[in-house]
């Protein structure tokens, strides 16, 4: 539109006022005409002006005499309290007009004409219902064709864009509505301004237009009044209801509104500024472009340390209005300011929504990695039966060796027969097609060593007893190492071919250990068998297949393979070799891999008879090389996606294994077990006993089974008999329990295995102080040890008898020091004389406190007066041991 066409043109406001009709009925009016309007705002050209003229004259020729009817209608809405609109009114007035000066009637009702009165009035309230309802449809019915043809029109103006096309259905709405009534006093300035650009282009609308913007309101508000029969204050509440809101409600809304596009605002108001002249229908087209907020995420997932703008970006909010939102709830911020972790919880919460913190997942962290693939093939949809693991436990000598020889050598497929037996840490057997993977390290040290360090890959125990020797310490050790782990056992009675043997007698006495035969009406399955004839050893195979059945063990071999690690070692020609038993999936040659802190890829494979194989599939065990460095045993295997990953994650948990070193693995100690117990929510104390003999162990475990401190019970994973050992050892550090020994001592190798662990051994010799530092422990009150430090050892060289103080001797510090507060022992002739305390310590005539190696003192001793030259003196303190 040119702008000299605008100066000579009319609005469609300005010919409302001047037919007295609303705007948004010319508005409509001029579109039935075919005329290009976009709001009250537009201006026609003077042609359209009389075509509408004409159109109106008529009408408002017959509008007019309704006047009189506004008149007698406001004093009966009043009565009503009818928030209705046009029609209605006129209706009413109507009603009204029938009954013959009501203001009369009502002031003064005549009792005959009262119930008369009353049911007219219950009338017009009826009607007053059913005309709200009327109203309320064809407002709804106008908006809904306001946005038809809007949608109409977007498609046939493209050059405008479907964004001026939605303000100009708001612009439609607001000439409806009061929103256009209220302008900031920013806007209304802005306003103003362009106005006044304006004028000085207009002289034909001089005296109107400076008025105009600062009058929007009452131009409104008389537009509806001039056309309709309500008064302005019904107008205004008419006017809010129609938008379901309250007026101070909707004019928060507005405020908002102007807020979140403050910023563009400013902007747009510059360009105002600059652009002279420009026509306010522009000004109008770009009223706030109303941001429709898209809908909030159901669950804001967000980093700590995000900002005002990042969170703005998740909930499809201006970071302005997250600011502020902010503010509201009393947290000063910017749009940059790094957020904590309970200040966007509370964001969410503020919107009604869920928040969760997004997890980084650690690729080095392959043991998570591990754990996600174990849980993974619990969900797979392939899963596949796999062959059990076993692992063979049992006392020295009673077999195990010999029957795991006779399984490698007799259970060999015909077609793998050729093979060379590898040794590779674990081999499979077959019966009836069937397979049954059995590791080759027997005993409970292996299996709980690989426990310790987190592998626990034995799904059943074989509990080899000899028949003619019985029940023996390690066995009973290998069944608590069995049953900590949770493994079931089944029970390979040994040696039947003996003449002194005596399964019966086995079986007896592995009751009392809960193993119970199933012909005893137990569970655990028993099966005689001799290891060296190999009698029965295949129902000791079919025994183990019926156990794994039983047990569901199954696997999915597509899937990622996982593995860990049996043995590993250095080899000559090949480098690092790996004996790898691979738990889920299949792992295949080439395979990028990372095996606890080294890395590679899967170059050669081996299987158990020393064939070279291509892949490796669930529960089967394979020699692997490729590897950067020597893994250790009880390492896990994961396959990653290409080799470059594998590289840098092991590279990362070589470092991260290097750091780990330096800081020690912290067990469960009576001295840290109070904060271990609040620290890890512990249920269970767990505790290695070990005593002289079997009463004590008894009563020992059956008071300390009793202990219970807030919920925590004791659980005495293992009692035994004898020297605290290194089986105890690895058992107590696998189990995160504490070693007591009553009456015993540990063994070297043990005492230095659990120094090397930071594993607690308590010894007592008396039964109520081990219960009692326990008890004390689990309540988080145990006193701290002291132990008794040899400080120094002095020479007597003289002594002189002094009545009232006793004998003093003159003595010379060998070595070491000697203090006031010290303990000392007199010792003559190697043997212990005395053991007292200080009375007093000189240098020549002066009290001292401490004198040191070299130099002479001298000393009485507290109740002693015995002391001869050439004694020999101890010094010695209590000192407090340092918590473990
Ligand atoms: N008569 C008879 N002797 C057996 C049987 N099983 C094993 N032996 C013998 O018992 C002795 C010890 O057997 P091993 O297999 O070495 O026992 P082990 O449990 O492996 O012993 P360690 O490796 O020391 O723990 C050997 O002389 C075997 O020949 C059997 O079923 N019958």
């Amino acid at each position: 539109m040119k702008e000299s066409d605008l100066m000579t043109r009319i609005r469609l406001y300005e010919l409302a006022k001047e037919l007295g009709i609303e705007n948004k009925v010319i508005v409509e009016k001029a579109r039935e005409l075919g005329f290009d309007v976009k709001s009250h705002m537009s201006s026609l050209t003077d042609d359209q002006i009389n075509k509408i003229r004409e159109l109106y004259k008529n009408k408002s020729d017959k509008k007019r005499p309704n006047k009189s009817k506004i008149k007698v209608s406001v004093g009966a809405l009043r009565r009503t309290n009818g928030n209705e609109d046009n029609n209605k009114k006129k209706k009413k007035a109507d009603l009204t007009k029938n009954t013959n000066s009501p203001k009369e009637k009502v002031n003064n009702p005549k009792p005959a004409a009262r119930d008369l009165l009353n049911k007219l009035q219950k009338k017009q309230r009826q009607e007053s219902v059913a005309l709200e309802e009327q109203v309320k449809r064809s407002k709804k019915q106008w908006h809904e064709e306001q946005i038809k043809k809007v949608d109409v029109t977007e498609n046939k103006m493209p050059v405008e864009g479907a964004e001026a096309v939605r303000a100009r259905v708001k612009v439609a709405k607001k000439v409806a509505g009061p929103k256009i009534i209220k302008l900031s006093p920013a806007r209304q300035k802005a306003d103003n301004e362009a106005k006044n650009d304006q004028v000085k282009h207009s002289n034909a609308k001089r005296d109107f237009r400076p008025r105009q913007a600062k009058a929007t309101k009452s131009m409104d508000i008389s537009a509806v009044i001039s056309d309709s029969p309500v008064p302005p204050e019904e107008n205004r509440k008419l006017r809010n209801k129609e938008y379901g809101k309250t007026g101070r409600k909707k004019q928060r809304d507005d405020d908002a509104d102007f807020e979140r596009s403050e910023q563009s605002d400013k902007a747009r108001r510059r360009k105002n500024r600059k652009v002279k002249g420009q026509q306010p229908i522009d000004l109008i087209k770009k009223q706030p472009t109303q941001r429709k907020d898209r809908p909030l995420p159901e669950i804001l997932v967000f980093e700590e340390g995000m900002n005002a703008q990042d969170l703005g970006k998740l909930l499809h909010r201006e970071p302005a209005e997250i600011v502020k939102k902010l503010f509201m709830l009393g947290i000063m911020t910017n749009q940059n300011q790094s957020l904590s972790k309970d200040t966007i919880e509370l964001l969410a919460a503020e919107y009604g929504i869920e928040s969760k913190e997004k997890v980084h997942e650690d690729i080095s962290d392959i043991d998570n990695l591990y754990e996600h693939e174990m849980e993974v093939s619990k969900k797979s949809q392939n899963l596949v039966k796999r062959p059990p693991v076993v692992t063979i436990m049992g006392h020295v000598d009673h077999g195990k060796t010999t029957l795991l020889d006779r399984l490698r050598n007799t259970n060999v497929s015909a077609h793998e027969a050729g093979g060379i037996t590898q040794k590779i840490g674990a081999y499979q057997v077959k019966l009836d097609d069937r397979l049954i993977t059995f590791l080759d390290t027997p005993g409970h040290a292996a299996f709980s060593n690989m426990r310790a360090r987190g592998a626990e890959v034995t799904d059943i125990v074989v509990l080899v007893v000899a028949a003619d020797d019985g029940v023996m310490p390690q066995t009973v050790e290998a069944i608590d190492h069995a049953k900590s782990a949770g493994v079931p056992i089944i029970v390979a009675v040994n040696k039947i071919d003996k003449p002194g043997a005596n399964p019966d007698h086995v079986m007896e006495q592995l009751m009392k250990y809960g193993l119970v035969p199933e012909d005893w009406g137990g569970d655990t399955i028993f099966v005689k068998i001799s290891a060296k004839s190999g009698e029965n050893v295949d129902d000791l195979l079919q025994m183990i297949l019926l156990q794994a059945d039983m047990m569901e063990l199954q696997a999915d071999p597509n899937q990622k393979a996982i593995g860990t690690v049996i043995e590993a070692r250095l080899s000559k020609g090949r480098g690092p070799v790996a004996d790898v038993l691979v738990q889920q999936g299949t792992l295949n040659i080439g395979d990028p891999i990372v095996i606890g802190d080294t890395f590679g890829r899967v170059r050669v494979m081996t299987n158990d008879k020393g064939r070279r194989v291509k892949k490796a599939t669930p529960s089967t065990p394979v020699e692997i090389t490729g590897l950067s460095d020597v893994p250790e045993a009880a390492d896990k295997l994961v396959v990653f996606e290409d080799e470059k990953t594998a590289r840098s994650v092991g590279e990362q948990r070589a470092r991260n294994s290097l750091e780990k070193q330096r800081e020690n693995t912290q067990h469960v100690t009576l001295d840290n077990l109070f904060d271990t117990m609040k620290k890890e929510n512990m249920k269970e104390v767990g505790i290695v006993l070990k005593a002289d003999v079997q009463g004590s162990t008894e009563a020992l475990q059956q008071s300390l089974e009793k202990i219970d401190v807030e919920g925590v019970r004791v659980n005495i994973i293992h009692a035994g008999v004898g020297a605290i050992n290194e089986s105890d050892v690895t058992l107590a550090s696998a189990s995160n329990a504490f070693i007591i020994g009553f009456n015993v001592r540990p063994t070297a190798t043990a005492r230095s295995q659990a120094d090397n662990e930071g594993l607690d051994i308590r010894l007592y010799n008396i039964i109520y102080k081990a219960i009692d530092d326990v008890e004390a422990a689990m309540k988080g009150m145990l006193e701290p040890t002291y132990e008794e430090k040899v400080v120094g050892s002095l020479t007597v060289r003289e002594t002189w008898k002094v009545s009232k103080v006793g004998t003093i001797a003159g003595a010379l510090v060998d070595s070491g020091y000697i203090t006031k507060d010290s303990g000392v022992r007199v010792i003559r002739d190697g043997i212990v004389k005395y053991d007292g305390k200080v009375a007093s310590l000189k240098r020549f005539k002066d009290d001292v406190k401490e004198v040191k190696q070299g130099f002479e003192c001298g000393i009485t001793i507290e109740n002693f007066n015995d002391i001869k030259i050439d004694d020999q003196l101890e010094a010695y303190e209590m000192q407090e041991v340092p918590v473990k």
